[in-house]
């Protein structure tokens, strides 16, 4: 006995295709009400719209540091993207641990696309331009936002023009908390500097 398979992305397809796959997944409610759906599209154009969007940011941050548009798509060149799905489990003393403690992402572009709604405790780390005084931000899920943060590969790109994030995950008594997020770094070990911007 062959569970079902359901390929979604043939409802993008023609009529006929459309027809097809909507028969199809009538039949497994009603027949099974169990089925399996073939996502390795769906997960593929998931993780290319990801990589898009990062390379759309390299683009327009290439340009605004006086670069070629493709410079730092090109030292990224084949790109690797990582992803990462984090679970904070509730903890009874906060004020003992951190989910994560601070740190910088070594990656290049970090993208967060998933944010637990519920239990927050990530903060950045912003310097304040007219004091040098430096100040935790608390970022929160803001539903249909995606939060970037620059790693420190840019940093490096970009002579120190653009820095590197500083952040941290505080830990709640309120729930566990779910993350994922996104990098965007070069595939291969590269030497990266920059004759322009240094
Ligand atoms: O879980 C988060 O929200 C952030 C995770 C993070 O900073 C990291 O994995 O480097
Ligand atoms: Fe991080």
């Amino acid at each position: 006995m062959e569970i079902p398979v359901i390929d979604l992305n043939g409802l993008t397809g023609e009529e006929s295709e459309r027809m097809k796959i909507m028969a199809q997944l009538h039949e497994a409610c009603k027949d099974w009400g169990f089925f399996w759906i073939r996502t390795i599209e769906l997960v593929n154009k998931y993780i290319a719209q990801t990589v898009s969007l990062a390379e759309k940011l390299a683009e327009c941050m290439s340009l605004n540091l006086g670069l070629a548009s493709g410079y730092i798509k090109d030292t990224f060149a084949q790109p690797s993207v990582g992803t990462k799905f984090a679970m904070y489990p509730a903890c009874p003393r906060p004020d003992l641990v951190w989910g994560l403690r601070s740190h910088t992402d070594a990656g290049g572009i970090i993208i967060m696309l998933l944010q637990d709604e519920t239990v927050g405790g990530l903060d950045f780390l912003k310097l304040q331009a007219d004091s040098n005084r430096e100040e935790w931000v608390a970022v929160k899920p803001q539903g249909n936002r995606i939060f970037v943060d620059i790693g420190d590969q840019i940093e490096v790109i970009s002579g120190g023009v653009y820095k590197r994030a500083v952040h941290r995950v505080a830990i709640g008594t309120e729930g566990r908390r779910l993350s994922n997020g996104h990098v965007l770094q070069p595939r291969r070990r590269r030497n990266h500097y920059n004759k322009k911007v240094l």
